[in-house]
């Protein structure tokens, strides 16, 4: 059976690596430095970053400069996440070396552009299905984007690679993953599926790695890593059993 892929999870906002509850703006716990979080991470064993520029997702200006000069210092694959929306932005994603981007509100309000950039990027594209219930949410997770399961055989049509799916209420809350929702996304694509938000133990790492199977591929960790619950060691252990 394939091993279950883990992302630790750096957020930056106003240069901060952070955590929020449910990706609610105000909610900001500080954890220090990025560069340093994510080397941490590195030296860890990770293979993966998953790097988010929150105030670029929020509209609330950006840490883009700071989002390269990490995913640069990275040995690790890196993926990339929020406020991608235009070519600009996508263009400025890119050239930091990350391995992939994640799309979120552009998949919702411009899905030509999306659909174009899936064709010229192939697996350097995914795309997050931030959910609510099986509604959807952009701008940060603060606006509706319209149904799931719509938009994710409209995705599938287009050749989306990936997707990275986050349970919005368990996000940042250590409550557990929603392995419903991670079965009900499995059982309606035949893409690899990122599980994202709400993992609080080793044994929720353990009973996302029995979706493998079924096509969850990785696991973005956040707050449990960072709040101590075990350390990315014990994870990556756990995963590999
Ligand atoms: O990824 C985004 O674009 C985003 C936008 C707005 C709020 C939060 C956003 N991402 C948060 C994450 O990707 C978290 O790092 C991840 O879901 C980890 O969750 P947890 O393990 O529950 O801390």
């Amino acid at each position: 059976m394939a091993k279950l892929e883990l992302l630790p999870a750096v957020d930056v906002r106003d240069g901060q690596a952070v955590r929020l509850v449910h990706g609610e703006s105000g909610t900001e716990t500080s954890y220090g430095s990025p560069l340093e979080a994510a080397l941490a991470w590195q030296r860890a064993g990770a293979e993966w970053l998953h790097l988010v520029d929150l105030d670029a997702a929020f509209g609330t200006g950006d840490n883009r400069d700071l989002v390269a000069e990490v995913t640069r210092a990275m040995d690790i694959k890196v993926e990339l996440s929020g406020g991608i929306r235009d070519d600009a932005s996508l263009a400025k994603a890119l050239a930091t070396g990350c391995t992939r981007v994640n799309l979120g509100t552009a998949a919702l309000e411009t899905p030509e552009w999306v659909a174009k950039v899936i064709a010229e990027h192939g697996d350097k594209i995914a795309v997050g299905l931030d959910v609510r219930g099986t509604t959807l949410k952009g701008r940060g997770w603060t606006r509706d984007g319209g149904d799931l399961y719509e938009t994710l055989e409209r995705l599938d049509k287009e050749g989306c690679a990936r997707y990275v799916v986050t349970d919005i209420a368990k996000d940042g809350t250590l409550q557990g993953p929603n392995l419903e929702l991670l079965r009900n996304v499995c059982a309606a694509t035949d893409r690899p599926v990122v599980a994202s938000g709400g993992v609080s133990s080793l044994d929720d790492l353990r009973a996302i790695a029995q979706l493998v199977p079924l096509g969850v591929e990785g696991s973005i960790v956040g707050k449990a890593l960072y709040a101590k619950a075990f350390t990315l060691e014990e994870a990556l252990e756990a995963v590999a059993e």
